[in-house]
């Protein structure tokens, strides 16, 4: 095993405010299901059908339709809009807007014209009309082992499988790889299909001289009409998914990192299964200095692996490990020598692709599953914690400074 090397941070004082390359359409429909516009008469065709969607169908709906590729155009997203509100608040009892507020009109009649249709209803409903528009996209997603093949297309990540990997490659190299909102619902997706693939092991890594430089720290800019705290409300339920994503991921979950991780995607190490690492990877949870508070389960699987004082030094005072004292530690498995970085991690997970498939599975599941129910409970606590800490003024001061270019970590 390697020394990690020294990674000397760059000062380069270079940053704008972009919010990244959304599509137009989905500024409004990606933020917050409480923005999508949907439409009355889907009930006639869907309502009454034996078969319920469940919570977490609904769930995976709600991200599905930030994803889709086309804008579905404006009668869709009203069906869309008036379904979600029918299946999380009931028959629409708001006053109705004047008839010169065109947009809250159009969706307050949508919504209306509902009736009592019962939630339950209105949610299998959401569920198939968002299934019905993005299902000629779904159908590319079985990966088969031994081929090449490129997976659905992401914004921003690349997906392929070969030899019984499917490889997730976070793909924004300019921002670091820093996880965006649109970021962190395509990794629910794609650990969601991988999950149901036909892969051995999955494996996650970046793109470029980074791993992953953690929260896109512009996700904070986007504010919904709901102001700040729906904006924190809404990113501490995006967190807590993407994190219960990981911890119910149910086959062997590999973290090639091949340059410095940041945040919470060094958190989330704690939930891989191995992980290996370029000696030019760091490891650094500047939490304290950004006026937040440990996410992906850290702050139970950290002092766990590492013993309290050890994960005090990185989740509290923000300490940067080297690859080297990574792996002294626990976070990391092994550290390679970035020039032949690539070459081994992977002649390495072939041979172990080659392994008993249902063996290696179960085996996970026999190490995880006893742990599952309480990473739940602390995901959700942490979640819950960073809700308040988001609108801290401690917080906000440091994106701010952030944005300014006034500071870097
Ligand atoms: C509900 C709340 C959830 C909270 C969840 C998680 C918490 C975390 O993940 S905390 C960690 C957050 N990450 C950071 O604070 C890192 C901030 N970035 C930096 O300090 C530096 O950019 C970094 C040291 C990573 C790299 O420095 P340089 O090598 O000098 O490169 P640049 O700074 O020029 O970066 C290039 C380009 O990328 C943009 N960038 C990098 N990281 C982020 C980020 N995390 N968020 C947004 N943007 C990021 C940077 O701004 C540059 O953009 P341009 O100026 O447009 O080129």
């Amino acid at each position: 095993m390697l020394n990690g090397g020294v990674h000397k941070p760059c000062e380069k004082p270079n940053r704008n405010l972009s919010v990244g390359n959304k599509k137009p359409w989905n500024m409004v429909v990606a933020l917050s299901p409480l923005q999508v516009i949907g439409f009355p008469s889907l009930q006639l065709h869907m309502s009454g059908i034996a078969m319920r969607a469940s919570q977490e169908d609904f769930e995976n709906a709600l991200n599905q339709v930030k994803l889709l590729k086309k804008d579905p155009g404006n009668e869709v997203k009203l069906k869309l809009y008036a379904l979600y509100k029918q299946a999380t608040e009931g028959p629409c009892n708001m006053p109705k807007p004047g008839v010169f507020d065109f947009i809250n009109k159009a969706k307050w009649d949508a919504w209306d014209a509902l009736g009592n249709l019962p939630k339950e209803t209105a949610r299998q409903n959401y569920v198939d009309l968002v299934s019905s528009l993005s299902s000629s996209s779904e159908s590319s997603n079985q990966v088969q082992p031994g081929t090449d093949r490129k997976q659905q297309e992401y914004e921003n990540l690349v997906v392929t499988s070969e030899d019984g990997i499917t490889k997730i490659t976070l793909n924004r190299p300019t921002k670091k790889n820093a996880i965006n909102t649109q970021m962190y619902q395509e990794i629910i997706l794609a650990l969601k299909a991988a999950s149901n693939d036909d892969s051995i092991l999955t494996v996650v890594t970046g793109n470029g001289d980074y791993y992953c430089s953690g929260n896109d720290l512009t996700n904070f800019m986007d504010i919904p009409p709901g102001g700040v705290e729906e904006k924190a409300k809404q990113s501490a339920v995006l967190l807590r998914d993407f994190v219960g994503s990981f911890i119910d991921f149910p086959k062997p979950l590999i973290a090639v990192v091949n340059g410095p991780a940041m945040g919470i995607s060094v958190t989330i190490l704690g939930l891989f299964d191995a992980v290996y690492a370029s000696d030019r990877a760091t490891f650094h949870t500047p939490f304290s200095h950004l006026g937040l508070t440990p996410e992906g389960c850290a702050s139970y699987t950290f002092p766990k692996i590492m013993g309290p004082a050890k994960a005090t030094e990185m989740l509290i005072f923000g300490k940067k490990l080297t690859a080297g004292e990574a792996c002294a530690q626990g976070l990391v498995t092994e550290v390679f020598p970035d020039s032949t970085f690539q070459k081994e991690v992977w002649t390495r997970l072939k041979a172990y692709s080659k392994l008993p498939k249902n063996a290696m599975k179960i085996s996970k599941q026999v190490i995880r599953n006893m742990e599952k129910e309480k990473l739940h409970a602390v995901n959700a606590e942490e979640s819950s914690v960073l809700q308040e800490r988001c609108l801290s003024d401690e917080c906000i001061n440091a994106a701010v400074n952030f944005l300014s270019k006034r500071a870097k970590l």
